[in-house]
């Protein structure tokens, strides 16, 4: 199972295509659509968000609200585009034009300079219309087809905002799934402790009136995937290198931890490995889950803590010093708009992009191409691991 995304941010639209979701599985465009609102809200964003109203259309690949087992493709189209005809349409245009309108001006933490060098454009907006975080939207509908599949194998995930601008939700481990999902949904800054929600929208209202912008910790929760999924025999199996890797790409993700995560640096062995229970209903457990539901690469059938670190949004309103391609001048950039902090925007995109690696690991694990065998192979799976 893959998927691959194309579209600019200011273009027509952003498609995704998956490949590898078994046949018969049933799918509705409310299921991706429901994903793709929840990835807009949050205190923080910008005017950009009430532009777009983000639906996802399903093209190909489902077929009277069941999968057909060929690729699925999803368009989204952007309703900023008709602002943007003249600078993102196809039509070929004169070079003068194209030197007029032609971005010089490299921002600091973004893609532009290093993207320009790479590719050899002058005109930075080649850069920038794909660098942009707008792309994340066709990443959490993928995640959203993911999220579809684990839910009907008993596996739910979550996101919420664990911080912001160093000011923290505390931890409540005895939460359940659906009071994950509500509480987030319902905070404005999508986090589960409401003595902080309005802490965190002040920081953000601060940061904003200084011209600045501040970033903060995003956290997945998951329940329900059965022990032993992901290998330990090569490094490209190891599930929680890959859910490592789908995080850290994400636009602004600086950092990824499993359970206590960097903590685990300063403290005692006895204080980190969680010790090894067994009982006769469910089978093997663990008291603690201080490693966050991995080892060797593998579940371990405990819930699946991981957090990511988003920098603030490079784009100032107090802007940061860079020089001009062209001239090689010193300037400062002028903002038109941004996201003043998108880390609860985030955290949806973080959740989706760990579901498509939950999603594509059990895949590969138990590869079928008809839903109903999948289902069955996870079943006869957790009876086997149960008896083990
Ligand atoms: C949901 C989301 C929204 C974002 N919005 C903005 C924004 O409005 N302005 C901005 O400068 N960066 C924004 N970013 C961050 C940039 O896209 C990102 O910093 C940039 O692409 C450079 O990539 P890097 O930070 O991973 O190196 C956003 C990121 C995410 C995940
Ligand atoms: C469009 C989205 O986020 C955008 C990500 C982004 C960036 O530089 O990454 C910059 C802003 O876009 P614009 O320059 O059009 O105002 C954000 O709004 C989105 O999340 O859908």
């Amino acid at each position: 199972m893959r998927y691959l995304t194309a579209g600019e941010s200011h273009g027509k639209q952003l498609t995704t295509i998956i490949e590898g979701i078994p046949s018969n599985m049933p799918l509705v465009k409310e299921d991706i659509n429901a994903s793709l609102l929840r990835r807009q809200k949050g205190h923080g964003r910008g005017k950009r968000m009430q532009i777009e109203k983000d639906l996802a259309d399903i093209t190909s690949g489902v077929r009277h609200g069941y999968t057909l087992g060929s690729p699925i493709a999803l368009v989204i189209h952007n309703d900023d585009f008709k602002h943007w005809t003249d600078i993102m349409g196809d039509d070929p245009i004169a070079d003068d034009q194209k030197i007029r309108r032609a971005v010089s001006r490299p921002r600091p933490g973004h893609a532009d300079l290093n993207g320009a060098l790479k590719y050899g454009h002058r005109d930075m907006r080649n850069v920038l219309e794909r660098s942009s975080a707008r792309e994340t939207a066709a990443r959490v509908a993928a995640g959203a087809v993911a999220k579809t599949l684990l839910k009907q194998l008993g596996i739910e995930v979550v996101g919420y905002v664990k911080e912001i601008a160093g000011i923290r939700a505390k931890d409540n481990p005895s939460l359940t799934m659906k009071e994950r999902f509500d509480m987030q949904e319902a905070s404005p800054v999508r986090t589960l402790d409401k003595t902080v929600e309005k802490q965190m929208m002040e920081a953000i209202d601060q940061a904003k009136k200084d011209g600045d912008s501040i970033g903060g910790v995003c956290e997945v929760y998951v329940e329900g995937m059965p022990a032993g999924v992901g290998s330990y025999v090569h490094y490209d199996r190891k599930l929680d290198g890959r859910i490592a890797g789908s995080v850290a790409s994400i636009n602004a993700f600086k950092g990824v931890e499993f359970g206590i995560g960097f903590e685990a640096a300063r403290k005692n062995g006895s204080e980190v490995h969680d010790e090894i229970a067994w009982n006769e209903l469910g089978g093997y457990y663990r008291k603690t889950n201080r490693l966050g539901g991995f080892e060797g690469g593998m579940t371990t059938g405990m819930p699946i803590v991981v957090r990511g670190v988003m920098k603030p949004i490079p784009t100032l309103y107090k802007p940061l010093q860079s020089v001009d391609i062209e001239t090689k001048e010193p300037f400062h950039a002028s903002i038109e708009r941004s996201d003043s902090c998108a880390v609860p925007a985030a955290s949806v995109v973080m959740e989706h992009v760990v579901a498509f690696e939950l999603a594509r690991t059990l895949l590969e694990q138990f590869p079928n191409d008809q839903f109903s065998k999948l289902q069955k192979a996870v079943a006869d799976y957790r009876e086997e691991i149960r008896c083990f």
